[in-house]
């Protein structure tokens, strides 16, 4: 067992062999080594990483572009052909080592979506118990509670590695803030802190980080490490996966090369029972595709040899677009996180992080979020929701595959309406968080917009052969009317009586564009960013005659021995940050394929 950087100490086959050391690829790794006859090997083309920029909370939000993949868009048709930018996490962790710590739930309607969409075995009840095994809340302090007036409920976290509790500090400008959901915009302070499944209302939520030592914790800490010296468990880093090799539809194991090359160093090592996909949204349809599983319009194209034609591979890919709107803050100054930008600020926040575990560097984001629906937001939500499914021509907002793949535009429209059907009955749809220093951020968690992830050639390196990634994003007309609504929804909440005292300023794009119009063409223009780094779908849990590409049991279809764990199974995006959901997905593939080991 262990850890290893060249091949000369692996076994000659195992059990399981599970492409990507990230979120799921740890969880699930962790979770079939308990037994100690399995054998499992990780392979990750990332490192491990053990500095401070990546265990201090708020060093968080600094990038650490070494630790990322930084994946270019195609030019995004409906954002005026800008080229847009996706963060991904390349090292032991994946997105947990480098992300936002930010942990929350999907609401209930976003599961049972799943289960209308043809999963059955995922609706919330169910998920709920994985939300809860995965995680474990730590109550703040008596003090902390009365300084800062943290609400949160225990009940729904367990004993898991996914810990969640608040920063000891939170920056002054977050209590007008408040102030303004509640006391001006009259939006209910939650008690629960939105892990219930219900999410309508403004409320805490919690942050990834040991309550200890209020440093990061990501899936390597949380459930490698632990589990690091079983002698069945190896993980091969600096290493990736380019593809699955199969035997009449069988997967029987992979091909694996040096992260530095991709002609030289290969092997293939044999999988005795499964070979699972771990590597994340855009790079599991990736190895898909190379390994001849994938639509056959694009596999001709580039003359693999069609093992299994499965358009979805790719496909039905979904993020949050953010609406960016930039404020300066003219009083009373300084109150809010730009005082980190200042070194003498910075060093003693660092010192006293490094002595007391307390202060600044204990926050990475704003823990406060309001998560709002449509009626919340328009008089006229009726009739915007029944424009969800009212397109004339969905193929000319979809990406080109929809038109050769009749299933994939059948899939979307199932989507479609189980969207409007949550949309209609109140589900929620918006978020907002308090950005210190940047005014207020806007999300758009629903989206009804479909990009799409292709390979670009068959050299199989992740970084070297980069996928044509397209977003897709703002494509849906209910997406934009829903943006623009965030959008005048942001400057109203910016006005209001309990900000005033910062003196807000709207610096982009500025009080003169006020027309829909304006409005709109700056978004696709500049203000719109197609991302939260939460990719999810491309490889998705639906009916194969919907474009699915798994099974509710995660097994890639027509293909015997081959799963997918990672987001890439979500069919719809939950109305959440994707790290707590990812957890309680994984934890539940990890018992189906346990379940189904011991039936063997
Ligand atoms: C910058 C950033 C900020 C984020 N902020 C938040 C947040 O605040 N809250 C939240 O809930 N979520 C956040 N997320 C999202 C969250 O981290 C992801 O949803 C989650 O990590 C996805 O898990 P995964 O298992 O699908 O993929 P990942 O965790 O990305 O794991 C995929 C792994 O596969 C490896 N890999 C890729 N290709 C190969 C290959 N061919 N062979 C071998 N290995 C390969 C990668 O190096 C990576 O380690 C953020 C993500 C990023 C990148």
């Amino acid at each position: 067992g262990g850890i290893h950087r060249d091949y000369s100490s692996l076994r000659s086959s195992y059990d399981y062999v599970i492409a990507g050391g990230g979120l799921s690829g740890l969880v699930v790794g962790t979770r079939l080594s308990e037994s100690p006859n399995t054998t499992v090997l990780i392979v990750e083309i990332g490192d491990f990483d053990d500095t401070w920029e990546t265990a201090i909370p708020f060093l968080a939000t600094i990038s650490r572009s070494d630790l990322m993949f930084q994946q270019p868009s195609t030019p995004l048709r409906f954002l005026d052909n800008r080229i847009g930018n996706l963060a991904l996490g390349k090292t032991v962790g994946g997105g947990t080592t480098v992300n936002g710590m930010a942990v929350s739930r999907g609401q209930k309607q976003d599961h049972d979506a799943w289960v209308k969409l043809g999963s059955p075995g995922w609706d919330w009840e169910e998920i709920f118990k994985y939300y809860k095994k995965s995680s474990k809340f730590t109550v703040p302090s008596p003090e902390l509670v009365a300084k800062y007036g943290y609400k949160f409920s225990t009940n729904g976290f367990g004993d898991g590695p996914l810990p969640s509790t608040f920063a000891n500090f939170q920056w002054p400008d977050l209590f007008p803030a408040n102030d303004a959901w509640i006391k001006d915009m009259g939006y209910p302070l939650r008690e629960d802190g939105g892990t219930n499944g219900d999410l309508l209302g403004v409320f805490w939520r919690g942050t990834s980080i040991d309550p200890v030592n209020m440093t990061r914790v990501s899936a390597r800490k949380g459930y490698y490490d632990p589990a690091s010296n079983r002698p069945n468990l190896d993980i091969l880093v600096g290493h990736y996966v380019g593809k699955v090799n199969t035997r009449d539809s069988k997967a029987v194991g992979v091909d694996v090369y040096p992260a530095d090359s991709s002609t030289t160093g290969k092997i293939s090592i044999p999988a005795n029972k499964e070979v699972i996909l771990s590597a994340g949204a855009v790079h599991t349809p990736q190895i898909l595709q190379l390994s001849g599983i994938g639509p056959s319009s694009l596999l001709n194209r580039f003359n693999v040899t069609v093992v299994k034609d499965l358009p979805g591979v790719g496909a039905n890919f979904q993020d949050h677009c953010v609406i960016g709107i930039s404020y300066r803050f003219d009083k009373p100054n300084p109150i809010n996180r730009q005082q980190m930008s200042n070194g003498t600020f910075f060093n003693a926040a660092l010192a006293e992080f490094l002595a007391n575990r307390t202060g600044p560097m204990t926050l990475p984001n704003n823990n406060v979020r309001a998560t709002l629906s449509l009626a919340n937001l328009t008089f006229s939500h009726a009739t915007l929701a029944a424009s969800i499914t009212n397109l004339t021509d969905p193929l000319s907002i979809l990406p080109p595959i929809y038109t050769s793949h009749p299933q994939l535009l059948e899939g979307y429209k199932a989507q479609l309406s189980v969207l409007q059907d949550m949309i209609s009955n109140g589900a929620a749809m918006f978020e907002f968080t308090w950005g210190s220093a940047a005014g207020l951020s806007n999300a758009l968690d629903k989206p009804m917009s479909r990009g799409a992830v292709y390979i670009s050639s068959t050299n199989p390196h992740p970084v070297d052969g980069r996928v044509n990634l397209d977003f897709g994003a703002f494509a849906h007309p209910f997406d934009v009317q829903a943006a623009l609504l965030a959008f005048k929804f942001t400057r109203r909440y910016m006005t209001s009586e309990s900000l005033k005292r910062l003196e807000p300023v709207e610096v982009v794009p500025g009080l003169a564009v006020q027309r829909d119009e304006d409005v709109i063409a700056r978004m696709r223009a500049e203000l719109v960013r197609p991302t939260n780094a939460h990719p999810v779908g491309t490889a998705a849990m639906m009916p194969e005659k919907l474009g699915g590409v798994v099974d509710a049991k995660l097994r890639v279809y027509g293909i015997e021995g081959l799963r997918v764990v990672d987001a890439s199974v979500f069919p719809l995006i939950p109305m959440a940050h994707t790290q707590a959901p990812m957890y309680a997905v994984a934890e539940k593939a990890a018992d189906i394929i346990r379940g189904e080991g011991d039936g063997d």
